[in-house]
C-alpha cells in the first residue's frame, strides 16, 4: 500500500510537531542572530561572544524537547513502519513554502535518528537526500539588494551601499573612506571599465558580524564580469565607525570564513539564499562549512557526510593512520583523497595523561564556545558515523581494535564509530619543519609564537605547546589542534621557578617546590620546544618572552580587566590605514595580523 493512500492522524501529528519543534528552534536562533547588529552598535563586544557561545547550545535542547514530546505524546518507540513513512511524506507537504527546508528536514534527521534504529537510516524514513528545493526562495527582506552604478555614480552609490546598513552610530569619515574604497578597488582592477547596462552592485542583506566588525559582504556584476567583495566596519577609539579595509581577492575573502574562527552572527530569513551567494563569490569553499561558519552547524555537518559518502564512491584509496606522532589520547586516521582527519577518543591513553574521555569531550566542546581567533581547527562532532569496513586498511583497523575497541562496532559491510571527531588536515607542523630551511623554519616559528600569543589574548592556554599539536595550512598559518588538556588562562597559575635552596639541590634534577595542579612553569618551554638549533635561534628572536611568566601574567590581566583583543584575519597591510599613508593610525588598533 502506498504509504500516503491512506490518511494517517499520527503521522500528521508527529510531522506537525516536528516542523514546530524545527520552527522554535529557528525563531530563537534568528533572535540571537539578529541581536548582533544591536550589539555592534552598542559595542559590548562581550555580550557578543556571550551570544555566540549560548547559540551553539539551543539546537540540541530543541531536538530533545521535541523527542520528548513525540515519546509522551505518540509512544514513539512502537509506531509501526508505515507511520514512520507516512511521517516523512507529511512533513515535506508541510515545507512546500518553508523558507528554511534544508535545515527543517535536517531537524527531522536530528530527531528520528533519536528514536529510530539505525536500519531506518535510509530515504524510506529519514532525509538521507535532501527533498524541497532550495533554489530561488523569495523573502522579504531579501537575501540580496541590488544597486545600480549607473543611475547616481559609483562614489554615491557605495556611499549608499554602507548607509543602507543603518548603523545607530556615525562614521568618523564616510567620504574619506569612501574614497578609499575607490581608490583600493582602483589599484586592484588596474584601469576602471566601462559600465555596461547591466552593471550593478550586490550586497547580502544582513551583515556578518564576528568580534568587534561588521562584513559588508556582496558583488559587483558588469557585463559576465563579476568582482567580489568584503568591506570591514569597526569602531574607532573614540566608538566612530569607519571602514577598516576592502578584500577584493577571493582566496582573502574565503579566509574570512576559515574553520578555524569563530562563526558569523547573520539575520537570515532564507540561509540557503546566503549560501549560495556566497558559493558564487568563494566557490572553492565547501558549502557544508559555510553553513557552519553561518552557525548552522548541524546543517554543516550533514553535507559534511553526504559529501563525504558521495567522494567514497568516487575514490578507492583507503583510510590509514594519519601521518606524524601518534596520540596519547586520540587515534587519528585519514583518507589520503580528502582533506579531513578523523579522530577516534582512544580506550587507554598513554601513561603521561591524567585525563579521562568526560575531559576530553568537554575540552573538545570548550573550543566551539571560545573565539577561536583563526588558531585553533573546529571539530565537527558525529555520533554513530556509518563508514566502509572495506576502506579500512588493515593496519588502521588492527589499531582501532587494540586502542579503541569500545569506539566502534562491525555491522554488515560498515564499520561503524560511535564518537568520531572530524576536522580540516594539516601539516603537522613537526613534520614541516624536520623538512624546512632556515627560513621556512624562521616563518613557521615566527607564526606558532603569534599563534600561541592569539590564543593567550583570547583566553585559551594550549597546556600542551608541542610542535606536533599545531599544524600548518595551506597558507602557511600555523594551528593548534589538540585540545585535551587546554585551559582558560584565567584559570592557570603562571609561576617562575623558585630559586634552589642550595645549588646540589637543583643538580640533582628533584624539583625543590611543590607544584599545584594548575601551576605552570614558562620557563621549562625552552626545555621540550627548543631542541633543534634553527628552531631556537628563531624562537628566541621572535617569541623569547613566551618563556618569561611576566608575559602570561601580563596576558591574564588584560583579560580579567575585560580587554576583548582585536583580531583582524586579514594582513595588516591591507588595511586602509596602512595602504593610505594620509591616513592616522588608530589607537587601540595595535597591529596584530591575522
Ligand atoms: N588536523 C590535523 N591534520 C593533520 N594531522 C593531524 C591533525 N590532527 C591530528 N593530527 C595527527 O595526529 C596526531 C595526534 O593528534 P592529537 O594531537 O589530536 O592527539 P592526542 O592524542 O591529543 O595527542 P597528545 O598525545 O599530544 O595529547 C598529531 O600529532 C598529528 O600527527
Amino acid at each position: 500500500m502506498n504509504a500516503l493512500s491512506a490518511e494517517n492522524p499520527v503521522a500528521r501529528a508527529i510531522a506537525q510537531a516536528l516542523v514546530e519543534g524545527f520552527d522554535k528552534h529557528y525563531r530563537i536562533f534568528r533572535e540571537t542572530s539578529r541581536r548582533a547588529k544591536e550589539l555592534f552598535e552598542a559595542a559590548a563586544w562581550q555580550s557578543q561572544l556571550d551570544a555566540v557561545r549560548e547559540r551553539v547550545q539551543f539546537y540540541d535542547s530543541r531536538v530533545d524537547e521535541t523527542v520528548l514530546r513525540l515519546h509522551r505524546e505518540f509512544g514513539a518507540d512502537s509506531l509501526d513502519d508505515a507511520t514512520w513513512q507516512q511521517a516523512k511524506l507529511r512533513f515535506i507537504g508541510m515545507l512546500i513554502n518553508h523558507r528554511q527546508p534544508e535545515l527543517a528536514e535536517t531537524f527531522f534527521n536530528s530527531v528520528t535518528t533519536k528514536i529510530l534504529h539505525r536500519s531506518y537510516f535510509n530515504n524510506d524514513y529519514i532525509f538521507a537526500r535532501p527533498a524541497i528545493s532550495t533554489e530561488f526562495i523569495e523573502s522579504y527582506p531579501p537575501v540580496y539588494s541590488s544597486y545600480y552604478p549607473r543611475d547616481g555614480g559609483l562614489r554615491a552609490t557605495v556611499r549608499r551601499i554602507v548607509e543602507d546598513f543603518d548603523w545607530q552610530r556615525p562614521f568618523e569619515g564616510l567620504d574619506r573612506d569612501v574614497d578609499y574604497v575607490l581608490r583600493a578597488t582602483r589599484a586592484h582592477l588596474g584601469a576602471w571599465p566601462k559600465m555596461e547596462v547591466n552593471c550593478q552592485i550586490q550586497v547580502l542583506y544582513s551583515a556578518f558580524y564576528r568580534n568587534k566588525t561588521a562584513y559588508i559582504i556582496g558583488k559587483a556584476i558588469n557585463s559576465y564580469q563579476e568582482y567580489p567583495f568584503a568591506l570591514a566596519v569597526r569602531h574607532n577609539e573614540k566608538g566612530l565607525l569607519y571602514l577598516d579595509t576592502l578584500l577584493l581577492d577571493p582566496w582573502r575573502i574565503s579566509v574570512l570564513f576559515s574553520l578555524s574562527r569563530a562563526y558569523f552572527m547573520v539575520d537570515m530569513e532564507v540561509p540557503s539564499g546566503y549560501v549560495q551567494f556566497l558559493r558564487s563569490i568563494i566557490p572553492s569553499k565547501p558549502r557544508s562549512e559555510l553553513y557552519t561558519m553561518l552557525g548552522l552547524g548541524k546543517q554543516g555537518k550533514t553535507m559534511f557526510f553526504r559529501d563525504l559518502l558521495a567522494h567514497l564512491r568516487h575514490s578507492n584509496d583507503p583510510f590509514i593512520v594519519a601521518p606524524g606522532i601518534r596520540g596519547m589520547v586520540m587515534l587519528v586516521f585519514t583518507l589520503p583523497s580528502y582533506p579531513y582527519v578523523f579522530k577516534v577518543i582512544k580506550d587507554v591513553f598513554g601513561s603521561a595523561k591524567n585525563t579521562d574521555r568526560a575531559t576530553v569531550q568537554r575540552k573538545y566542546l570548550m573550543v566551539k564556545h571560545v573565539d577561536r581567533v583563526g588558531r585553533m581547527a573546529d571539530t565537527l562532532e558525529f555520533s554513530c558515523a556509518a563508514l566502509p569496513l572495506s576502506r579500512f586498511h588493515p593496519e588502521l583497523l588492527e589499531e582501532l581494535r587494540r586502542l579503541a575497541p569500545s569506539a566502534f562496532e562491525i555491522d554488515g559491510d560498515m564499520l561503524v564509530i560511535r564518537h568520531l571527531y572530524i576536522e580540516r588536515r594539516m601539516t603537522p607542523l613537526n613534520l614541516y619543519l624536520e623538512q624546512a630551511d632556515e627560513a621556512e623554519t624562521e616563518r613557521a616559528v615566527i607564526e606558532y609564537g603569534n599563534a600561541i600569543r592569539e590564543l593567550a589574548s583570547a583566553n585559551i592556554f594550549p597546556g600542551d605547546m608541542l610542535w606536533k599539536n599545531f599544524g600548518i595550512t595551506r597558507y602557511g598559518r600555523v594551528v593548534f589542534y589538540d585540545y585535551d588538556e587546554i585551559e582558560y588562562m584565567t584559570d592557570v597559575n603562571f609561576r617562575r621557578i623558585p630559586p634552589a635552596p642550595h645549588e646540589e639541590m637543583e643538580l640533582s634534577g628533584e624539583p625543590w617546590y611543590s607544584v599545584g595542579p594548575m601551576d605552570v612553569f614558562p620557563e621549562e618551554f625552552a626545555t621540550f620546544l627548543l631542541g633543534m638549533p634553527r628552531v631556537r635561534k628563531a624562537f628566541l628572536a621572535h617569541h623569547r618572552e613566551l618563556l618569561e611568566p611576566a608575559f602570561w601574567q601580563r596576558t591574564q590581566q588584560r583579560i580579567r580587566d575585560g580587554y576583548v583583543e582585536d583580531f583582524y584575519p586579514y594582513p595588516t597591510e591591507l588595511r586602509f590605514c596602512r595602504l593610505f599613508a594620509e591616513a592616522a593610525p588608530r589607537a587601540g588598533s595595535k597591529p596584530r595580523a591575522g
